[in-house]
């Protein structure tokens, strides 16, 4: 359809850079102009938060020093990311056996005093370490075992089969094995066996099931010099054995391998919400090649291989339709529940499922690059992240935890010396204390809840791109719309077109057309469309430029025309007296007037209109109900015009004439009087409104990447319904993690008080505090099951 512009074409490949030195999201847009115009740069992003700017190529060939000399001519400076300007490689691991946060920052300390490791970042959420090295895979692997969690290099595409059950979580085996031996002990004492032999199981327990969280708290000892619950545990256990009481040390190994094992596997559970988003996508495909058919692994699979995909299959690889007609379930990547018709040219995703007909589709993207295994990256990446009040409790675990010690110290000398108690009884009440100074659970309760809540958001077509995002959504209390494809469909349709005398509405219509058709703007894509619909011929056009919040210039024909808004007619000093009253006219029906001038004189107006998306009332209603106090509407297109859409839509307020630089003061004026507010965009003109709001939420991301990349909180579907899903998920989430502080506090505050009158037993304190992890990692959980079982109905 497109096949007279040029610049329409599909990218090839794409880099992206680190640029240093933007210090506005101002100039961030306009160094994403300047990279545009670099012939063979088919389209140019850059994600002001995180200083990178992503660049798609029409052909592999175009040197990085191309882009990097136009970014240093603007004033900042870049380094390409990945190909060449690295040598080291990048690795990631799965790890076995992970169980705190603490021993995740733990390990990372470790891998990264490997010789040869540049970077080393280690996820906790999702049980991986990302690792950049020069070295050899052995070295970490060998590092990672001698610290206690053993690992595997992770092949997201491969490695599906399953690993027998007893070996996804190393506690199944000490837990078995100390329940055997402390069973045997028991027996042969009720069974009266000769005197030691109970003593010898009790003792066999403790060394096989103790075995594993000794070797991690020496290794913890060794490598960090800090003290963990393996380290605790051990010593009240040494403890209690030097007291003699084996049965109770053996039970209390007992109890920490069973918790750990628990723990670990509902663990996996919540990482789990995750990865099986991964699984969704088949291992291999049907392509063809020079004519014949054959069932390929991904690995294989090039971009620019046709794929055919057979009705109710899943789709392999992300592409563009190249034959066919079909619906798709985009469920698994955009949470939507309808399927969406897919014809030639459209955008189809790995992960999702072919309904009716058969598809052709060419390979746009290769299968580690695709939106499902970046939706997964990112929802990883966005685990990681720590929330604001993850830090608090971290800070105040750091002195907790020493402060017990020195209470158990006092605790096992004090009613000796002062009171003449017994050593033996009040050394066991300190060894008991030992274990309840571990902050576990307190420190795990605000993690698991952000994970399990990012996971059950991911899987409804929500990505939260951190814990903090997480937390401010739930907070808001305004919320700022773009309106051109956000609360409108973007999508408008040329409905009136008014000559001026002496012309056709044919002839403006070629005209605008030959100009449009250069034009990345909805709106000159609708006529562009229109005109190709009414079978005009579209007379070629030179000289084209853009002017952004404007319009267009172009020439046709020997003449110079414009095309564009008033503002863009009055400031270049035209009369728009005569066409006044129309262009009034059609701004009060709500819609768009473009108007056409060349050489001296106004050629005619357009009138282009854009429909509300079907929901977005009911998204800003439903949002009112959850306690949003106000929502504005920020626009470039006229007051007029804005003022029926806003009316349509049900926004409280709206601003209008806004130049994409306007938008980005608009909302620092809305922060000023607000304080927190989010901004829901597109990612079009909006990007720089939504880089300063306090969330930036982009919509309809799944095909677009520098949205993706840019938005705090990215709707893969355009869907605004999702908002209000979004914000009492991030309330549900931050209550979730009170009870979870609140039982985790209470529940040690309880068990450490049984130390004054003298009752407290090492095995309470084992089951107290495996307990209190335990019963927070599940109150976490919650927030998975409530979104699966909305997603049901
Ligand atoms: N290519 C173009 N052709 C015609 N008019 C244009 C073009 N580009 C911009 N304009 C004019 O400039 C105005 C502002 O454009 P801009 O892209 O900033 O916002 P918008 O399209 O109104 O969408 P939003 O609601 O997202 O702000 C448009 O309403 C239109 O009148
Ligand atoms: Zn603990």
């Amino acid at each position: 359809m497109r096949e007279r512009c040029e610049e329409k074409k599909e990218w090839a490949s794409s880099r992206t850079f680190q640029v240093t030195g933007l210090d506005c999201a101002d100039c961030a847009a306009k160094l994403e102009k300047a990279v545009r115009r670099v012939p063979g740069v088919v389209s140019a992003a850059v994600a002001f938060p995180q200083g990178r700017l992503s660049v798609h190529l029409d052909e592999a060939g175009l040197e990085d020093e191309i882009i990097l000399r136009k970014v240093r001519a603007l004033g900042y400076d870049a380094t390409a990311e990945e190909r060449g300007a690295f040598e080291g490689r990048e690795s990631t691991f799965r790890i076995f056996g992970l169980d705190c946060v603490d021993c995740a920052a733990r390990l990372e300390k470790g891998i990264r005093g490997i010789p040869g490791v540049e970077r080393a970042d280690v996820d906790f959420s999702s049980s991986k370490a990302h690792v950049v090295h020069r070295g050899p895979v052995s070295d970490i692997l060998a590092t990672l075992e001698r610290m206690g969690y053993p690992g595997r290099i992770d092949q997201p595409l491969k490695s599906r089969e399953a690993l027998p059950f007893w070996k996804t979580n190393i506690y199944i085996l000490p837990t078995a094995v100390s329940l055997v031996m402390l069973m045997s002990g028991f027996i042969s004492g009720i069974a009266g066996a000769p005197g030691g032999t109970a003593t010898a199981f009790f003792a066999a327990g403790i060394a096989l099931g103790g075995f594993l969280p000794l070797r991690n708290g020496i290794s913890v000892l060794v490598n960090a010099r800090e003290l963990d619950m393996n380290v605790l545990m051990m010593t009240a256990v040494i403890g209690a054995a030097a007291l003699r009481q084996f049965e109770e040390a053996a039970t209390v190994v007992f109890l920490f391998s069973l918790g750990n094992a628990l723990q670990g596997y509902t663990l996996d559970k919540t990482r789990n919400a995750i990865r099986s988003l991964m699984d969704l996508s088949p291992a291999e495909a049907l392509i063809r090649r020079r004519g014949a058919e054959t069932t390929l692994p991904l690995e294989e699979i090039r971009i620019g291989d046709v794929m055919i995909i057979r009705p109710g299959e899943r789709i392999a690889m992300d592409g563009l339709v190249a034959a066919g007609v079909s619906t798709v379930n985009q469920a698994p990547i955009t949470g939507e529940s309808l399927p969406v018709e897919k014809a030639v040219g459209d955008e189809v995703f790995a992960g999702t499922i072919n309904e009716r007909g058969a598809l052709e589709v060419h390979v746009t993207r290769s299968a580690g690059d695709n939106t499902l295994s970046r939706i997964i990256g990112m929802v990883e990446r966005a685990q990681a992240r720590r929330a604001p009040s993850q830090q608090l409790i971290e800070k105040f675990a750091r002195f907790y935890t020493p402060a017990v010690l020195v209470g158990a110290f006092l605790v096992a000398t004090l009613p000796t010396l002062v009171f003449g108690e017994p050593f033996s009884k009040w050394f066991y009440e300190a060894m008991a204390m030992l274990l309840v100074a571990c902050p576990c659970a307190l420190v795990i309760s605000t993690p698991v809840s952000v994970v399990s809540a990012i996971g059950s958001a991911a899987r409804r077509g929500v990505l939260i791109k951190g814990g903090a995002y997480l937390e401010e959504m739930g907070s808001l209390t305004v919320m700022a719309f773009d309106k051109t494809g956000t609360l409108t469909a973007g999508k408008p349709r040329v409905t009136d077109v008014l000559p001026a005398a002496g012309h056709s509405e044919e002839e403006i219509l070629a005209i605008a057309a030959a100009i449009e058709c250069r034009s990345e703007h909805p709106l000159g894509e609708a006529i562009y469309r229109n005109a190709r619909e009414k079978g005009l011929s579209i007379p070629s056009m030179t000289d084209f430029d853009s002017v952004p919040g404007r319009g267009a210039v172009g020439t046709v024909a020997g003449t110079s025309y414009s095309i564009g808004n008033a503002r863009f007619f009055l400031e270049r000093g035209w009369d728009l007296e005569e066409m006044e009253k129309g262009i009034a006219g059609l701004q009060n029906e709500g819609k768009t007037v473009v108007i056409l001038g060349g050489g001296a004189s106004i050629l005619g107006l357009i009138a282009v209109a854009d429909v509300l998306r079907e929901n977005s009332r009911q998204a800003l209603e439903d949002l009112r109900k959850i306690g949003i106090r106000k929502t504005i509407m920020l626009t470039g297109d006229h007051e007029s015009t804005a003022r029926v859409v806003a009316a349509q839509a049900g926004v409280d307020e709206f601003r209008a004439d806004l130049l994409p630089e306007d938008k980005m003061e608009a909302m620092n004026d809305l922060l000023a009087r607000y304080r927190k507010v989010a901004m829901v965009g597109d990612g079009v003109n909006d990007a720089p409104a939504m880089a300063v709001s306090t969330v930036g939420i982009a919509m309809g991301t799944a095909g677009t990447d520098a949205a993706l990349e840019t938005a705090d909180i990215a709707l893969m579907a355009d869907d605004l319904t999702k908002l209000s899903y979004a914000v009492e998920l991030s309330r549900r989430t931050l209550r979730i993690i009170k009870q979870n502080i609140f039982a985790a506090l209470v529940i040690k505050g309880a068990i450490l008080l049984l130390v004054f009158p003298g009752w407290l037993t090492l095995w309470l304190a084992v089951v107290g505090d495996m307990g209190s992890s335990l019963l927070v990692t599940l109150n976490a959980m919650r927030l998975l099951r409530d979104g699966r079982r909305e997603e049901r109905r």
